[in-house]
């Protein structure tokens, strides 16, 4: 039997399935913890509806609903303030490579790499601040748009691939005076929302079968293989988690198992969300999908608080703005300076300031003028003498002024850029103030309305200038898997032919070890029996017949070698009467004895005859005996002794004229009335 922490059948809401998978995680991963809610099931049973949702807002799925949920809690009014610092990344495994969603180019494979501490990220991989709902849902839009889907029998929006959604929240509790929190705690807690591919259990060896079950062909096949191995890496890993008995988890099997390390018996509070299917004809698959929920559900993870972690970006960011902070301070003008505020106005020209200092001093030299007529001349030409010295001082003065007027406007230009930037960083940050909430007021309400559109505003544009080069990118892609087809299809058929050709090459080196065995043999045979007078003979008149494809002896004056006429005449000549051709040469040969000449009877055996009994000799009528039995034909089926001669050699005329004529008739007769075959040279011996 099965066990579950909740079942939820057909009738229940998008609301509850919330409630009771995802809503625990999200709360968690707000107080620092990492977690993941991945769904898991066969093809159409209901994966993308549960993490996405319909188009209704009542059919929203979990990713949307954890987007209210982070930014109802961050603009809440819970006791504590705190910063928030909120992430969005988004990625696919498709075909065993990893890519980012968000990228302009979403098609590039990313690296997956581990870090000092351990996790498992993907290098590259973009991530947004995002300071809302609707902003995070653009992102999310952006992601889902690159997305590979494809049409099965089984799911029009069948999704090939597994997609990660990411939300990374940092937080800095304890912010001092309204101000960033610059030495409070900091938590990043990261929340993982899974939607994997169909688990159709799609093995190679039956895949066939299985393309009658799900429609899917072609590349549908390659990606059910890799999404299948992916699964059952996950599925090994599961195993290997809950038997506890082998040390080695084989996370590295898969990207997929890689990338949830963490959430499969590491440091994260996990929801495994099984969908399975209601239909008869899937209860093989159903079953399957329980059994491996419910082994899920025996692993133990161990999750923590990440507090303070080194690479936290919330905490960049204070350090800036503090940084940033001093910065104004220290560029702050005295109150008292003239230069400051609106000191600016209080100050002359420095030509009009030199100006009025010279008309004075002249008012006051005419005035000496006008009493040089009531003074004596000496005293005028003094007051001359001074009025010029207090001239020059003046315009002196109003240089220094002019001077110290452009620092402090170069001073005001850079505290503005300053203050720019700590506005700019600020607003990056998410605030949630202690005892306040943004719902109470509505001039808040209205500024983070307004705020809002603003950065809906920029995502939009973003994603319409993504938009645009994914369009581009889309046909320079067909146009780049156009020429890798073309390309592959010729590589193929340069491997087939190189196939072909080195099986060509060996049948032909076969062939021709055969031919040299052959002709090694031919070889043999000729140096043992033919002459080799005979053999240059042969080779002079042979030649090659094209139409035939084969060899032919030319006749000896067709060949028209030198040797022709000679070879014509030392041809041996047939003699009339003899059983074969003998040439004068072979006969006197033959009559000096040697064997080779002496035609088919080379051995000569002496006629055995027995030897000759007293009586036989003694009686006249034997030699007629004798005679009768060697003129016997064999049309003659009987021997007729001649009268009185029955008692010859012991043997009665019956018993002669019983003698079978089998027992004479093995002896070859070559000729009629010749007791045996001879050529003319053994008849004469
Ligand atoms: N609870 C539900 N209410 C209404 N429609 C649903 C529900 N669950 C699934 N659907 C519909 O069923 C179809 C298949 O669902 P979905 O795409 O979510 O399956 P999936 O498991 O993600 O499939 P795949 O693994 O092939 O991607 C979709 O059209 C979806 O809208």
């Amino acid at each position: 039997m099965y066990t579950y922490d909740a079942v939820l059948g057909p009738s229940s809401t998008q609301e509850q399935v919330y409630a009771a998978t995802a809503q625990p995680i999200v709360e968690s991963v707000l107080e620092g913890y990492n977690g993941t809610v991945f769904a898991y099931g066969q093809t159409g049973t209901g994966k993308t509806f549960t993490m996405d949702g319909g188009l209704d807002p009542r059919q929203r799925g979990v990713i949307p609903r954890a987007f209210d949920q982070i930014f109802a809690f961050i603009q809440g009014g819970d006791c504590g303030a705190s910063h928030f610092l909120v992430r969005a990344s988004y990625l696919e495994i498709y075909n065993e490579d990893v890519r980012d969603l968000l990228a302009s180019n979403p098609r590039n494979a990313l690296d997956v790499r581990e870090d000092a501490e351990g996790s498992v990220y993907a290098k590259g991989l973009h991530a947004f601040l995002v300071k809302s709902p609707a902003e995070m849902a653009s992102v999310l839009q952006v992601g889902k748009r690159n997305r590979v889907v494809g049409e099965t029998l089984m799911n029009r929006d069948s999704s090939r691939s597994h997609a990660i959604f990411t939300v990374t929240i940092e937080r800095a509790d304890q912010a001092p005076q309204g101000g960033p929190a610059t030495g409070g705690t900091i938590r990043v807690g990261k929340l993982n929302l899974v939607d994997l591919a169909g688990s159709e259990r799609q093995m190679l060896s039956d895949m066939h079968e299985r393309q009658s079950a799900t429609g899917a062909v072609g590349e549908r096949l390659r990606e059910s293989a890799r999404i299948n191995l992916s699964l059952s890496a996950l599925g090994n890993v599961v195993s290997a988690l809950v038997d506890g008995r082998t040390g080695h988890v084989p996370y590295r099997d898969s990207k997929l198992t890689r990338l949830l390390q963490d959430s499969l018996g590491g440091n994260t509070r996990t929801v495994m969300l099984a969908c399975v299917s209601p239909a008869p004809a899937s209860a093989g698959e159903t079953l399957s999908t329980l059994r491996y929920a419910h082994r899920a559900k025996a692993i133990r993870n161990r999750p923590r608080v990440n507090e303070d972690p080194k690479d936290a970006m919330i905490r960049e960011f204070q350090e800036e703005i503090a940084c940033l902070r001093a910065q104004l301070a220290s560029a702050e003008l005295p109150a008292g300076d003239p230069a400051a505020g609106g000191g600016a106005e209080r100050l002359l020209p420095a030509e009009e300031m030199g100006a009025q200092t010279r008309s004075s001093a002249s008012t006051r030299a005419l005035n000496a003028q006008d009493g040089g007529s009531r003074l004596a001349g000496a005293a005028v030409g003094q007051h001359a003498a001074v009025a010029e010295a207090a001239a020059a001082a003046a315009a002196a003065q109003a240089e220094a002024l002019t001077r110290q007027q452009a620092e402090t406007h170069a001073e005001r230009a850079k505290k503005e850029e300053l203050a720019r930037q700590l506005r700019e960083l600020e607003s990056r940050m998410l605030r949630r103030d202690a005892h306040h909430s943004g719902r109470d007021n509505p001039r808040r309400v209205a500024n983070l309305a307004a705020k809002e559109a603003d950065g809906l505003k920029q995502v939009a544009e973003v994603a319409r200038a993504h938009m645009a080069a994914r369009k581009i990118n889309a046909s320079l892609q067909v146009e780049l898997e156009y020429t890798a087809d073309a390309l592959r299809s010729q590589e193929a058929a340069r491997v087939s032919a190189e196939e072909r050709a080195a099986e060509e090459r060996a049948a032909l080196l076969e062939d021709a070890r055969r031919l040299r065995q052959q002709l090694a043999l031919q070889d043999l045979v000729l140096a043992s029996f033919v002459p080799a007078r005979e053999v240059s003979k042969v080779l002079q008149r042979a030649h090659w017949d094209e139409e035939r494809e084969s060899w032919a002896l030319a006749s000896p004056q067709a060949s028209g070698s030198a040797d022709a006429p000679a070879m014509h005449a030392r041809r041996p000549s047939a003699t009339p009467g003899a059983l074969r051709p003998t040439c004068a040469w072979a006969r006197a040969a033959a009559a000096s004895g040697a064997p080779r000449f002496l035609a088919e009877n080379i051995l000569v055996l002496e006629r055995d005859v027995p030897a000759r009994a007293a009586l036989g000799f003694d009686d006249p009528g034997a030699q007629a005996a004798l005679d009768a039995l060697f003129e016997w034909r064999e049309d003659e089926p009987r021997l007729e002794l001649p009268e009185g001669r029955a008692a010859f050699a012991g043997l009665d005329a019956p018993a002669w004229g019983a003698l079978p004529r089998a027992s004479y008739e093995a002896r070859p007769q070559s000729a009629r009335g010749r007791p045996r075959s001879g050529s003319e040279f053994g008849a004469r011996r």
